[in-house]
């Protein structure tokens, strides 16, 4: 008998255009890291190899048992969803080869040294009849979790600013410490300025992003028709029907005060009579020198009109390539074409011609440049290109950008507030998307990204001292609570303190 199916060796990240499958299916006998591998309809996945079961069950034994169970599985679950088929089958693969290892070998306790123990550094082990979580699908994610790789970035300037390592301490030295003394809101009120009846999910994205980064309170100014909608996304959120008002100026100025800072743009649409109520907001912000976050269809507005940021040393523009080459061209004059990593030159010449002003560029590599310091971000991020990842960056940018003002230059920093709250929320993403690609694999990526924001936090908050020893460890099961964090329970008690834990040893 045939099955259009085959078994390989591979890497633990899910494929992405048929490069590689997550192992799913880790196991004893020095059958670690395999992955099962359908011959879908899908034109991407042609690695299908017509293998021949029994010959196979010879040499892997009860594996091939464990392969056809597992397809049988995902392809059971795949009914619930409906379309995109294929792709989603390698979700539930994950899934139900959890749920299987559980059904047929779980019986004990689990631990983190049982995952990390278990042979290669993305180990999945069944040995030891060792393997018990609450979710099967926790137990996918949080092994990948474990194990993020960071890779090396670099670090680019016209005068050298120190290594990532240095970036990055720097950066956590910023976060504030969470302790009893503090009262609702002083982390952080972030306004997200943007939400078109066509465009909700941008706003929640930079909004809720915002949230799981560490900020208390996040209100997002949008037009009506969008309004309700981004409230039922979210009852953490704060949603103000007020952007297309006859006096929208006035009410949101009402609000605006007591923001910290903002994120301008993401899903804003480009309605003439929007963006003009936004150019005076920018005025009105710059006034008051509130830290603004400029991205999506406000660097549109920017790019129409760069006087409205020009100088203002408290805004950070975050441009993808393609609104980078726009902005290149009105500002500098001549064609940049839109490129996946930028010429960090040519960051730095467009800060500086506008007056100084931060520049993230987004890309393969992160750059960003105050036109007299440029750093670089280059580890961790995921090859899924898909919607909804600058607005999660936004967001966290705008918690990290306003710390960093408030604690200030101190000295002996490699790069000033601006770069540092840059790196930071870059480092802070990367990964994130890294986790969810790994753990998610296709279709709404972005929404799943937030789920780890959490554990990437702790991550990038606890940095390399996260090991074995650490005294997050020291009990399994606030470590596997630290680890599943949802969005839910990331601002809970428990959470906070883990994270004060986390600052203060
Ligand atoms: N869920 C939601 O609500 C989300 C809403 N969002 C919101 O959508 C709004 C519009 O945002 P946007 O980025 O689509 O804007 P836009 O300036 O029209 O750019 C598209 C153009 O750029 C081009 N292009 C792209 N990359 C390129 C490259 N590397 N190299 C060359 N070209 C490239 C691309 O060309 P094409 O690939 O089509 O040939 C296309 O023409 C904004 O408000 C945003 O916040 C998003 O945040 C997502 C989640
Ligand atoms: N070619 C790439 N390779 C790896 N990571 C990338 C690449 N391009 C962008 N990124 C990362 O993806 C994140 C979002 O960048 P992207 O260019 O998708 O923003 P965007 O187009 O503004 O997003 P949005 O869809 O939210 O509007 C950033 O953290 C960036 O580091």
């Amino acid at each position: 008998m045939r099955f259009p199916f085959g078994i390989v060796h591979t890497d633990m990240r899910f494929g992405v255009e048929g490069a590689e499958c997550s192992s799913t299916l880790g196991g004893s006998h020095g059958f670690l890291q395999s992955a099962i591998l359908e011959l879908t309809d899908s034109k991407t996945y042609h690695w299908g190899l017509g293998i021949d079961v029994e010959e196979k069950k010879e040499q892997f034994g009860e594996h091939v048992n464990y392969a056809m169970r597992i397809l049988q599985g995902a392809s059971a679950s795949r009914g619930s969803y409906g379309g995109r088929v294929s792709t989603l089958r390698f979700v539930h693969w994950a899934t139900s080869a959890a749920q299987l290892l559980l059904s047929s070998r779980g019986r004990g306790k689990t631990s983190p040294s049982d995952i990390r123990n278990s042979s290669g550094p993305h180990g999945f082990s069944v040995d030891n009849n060792s393997f018990v979580t609450s979710r099967a699908e926790n137990v996918v994610g949080r092994q990948v979790v474990s194990s993020v790789p960071y890779s090396t970035s670099t670090t680019m300037s016209n005068t050298p600013v120190g290594s990532d390592e240095a970036l990055l301490a720097s950066a956590r030295a910023f976060i504030p410490s969470l302790t009893n003394a503090m009262h609702k809101g002083q982390a952080g009120r972030i306004g997200v300025i943007g939400g078109s009846e066509e465009y909700t999910g941008a706003p929640y994205f930079s909004a809720i992003s915002a949230l799981k980064v560490g900020a208390d309170l996040a209100h997002v100014f949008c037009v009506k028709p969008a309004a309700t909608v981004i409230k039922t996304y979210s009852p953490e959120l704060i949603v103000h029907p007020l952007l297309d008002l006859e006096n929208a100026v006035e009410a949101i100025m009402e609000w605006v005060p007591r923001m910290h800072s903002f994120v301008i743009g993401p899903g804003l649409g480009r309605d003439p009579k929007i963006l003009e109520t936004v150019a005076i907001l920018i005025e009105k912000l710059k006034e008051l020198e509130k830290p603004m976050i400029i991205d999506a269809d406000g660097l549109f507005l920017i790019t129409d009109r760069p006087q409205l940021i020009q100088s203002y040393s408290k805004a950070i523009l975050t441009p993808n390539s393609v609104e980078f080459s726009r902005l290149c061209t009105v500002v500098l004059g001549g064609e940049v074409k839109p490129a996946p990593s930028a010429s960090a030159e040519k960051v730095r010449e467009l800060s500086t011609a506008l007056g100084f002003v931060t520049i993230l560029h987004k890309g393969a590599t992160d750059v960003a440049s105050n036109g007299r310091l440029t750093v670089c971000c280059a580890g961790g991020g995921s090859n899924r290109r898909c919607g909804g990842q600058g607005d999660l960056l936004a967001g966290a940018l705008a918690v990290l950008f306003q710390w960093a003002l408030a604690y200030g230059d101190r000295g002996g920093a490699p790069a000033p507030p601006e770069l540092l709250a840059a790196y930071g929320a870059c480092r802070l993403t990367r990964p994130r998307t890294n986790v969810t690609v790994s753990s998610e694999f296709f279709a709404n990526f972005s929404r799943p990204c937030l789920k780890h924001f959490g554990t990437v936090s702790i991550l990038f908050i606890l940095g390399p001292d996260m090991k074995m020893g650490h005294p997050l460890y020291s009990d399994p099961h606030r470590c596997l609570d630290i680890v599943t964090i949802s969005s839910r329970t990331f601002l809970s008690m428990e959470f906070q303190n883990s994270f004060h834990l986390a600052r203060t040893t």
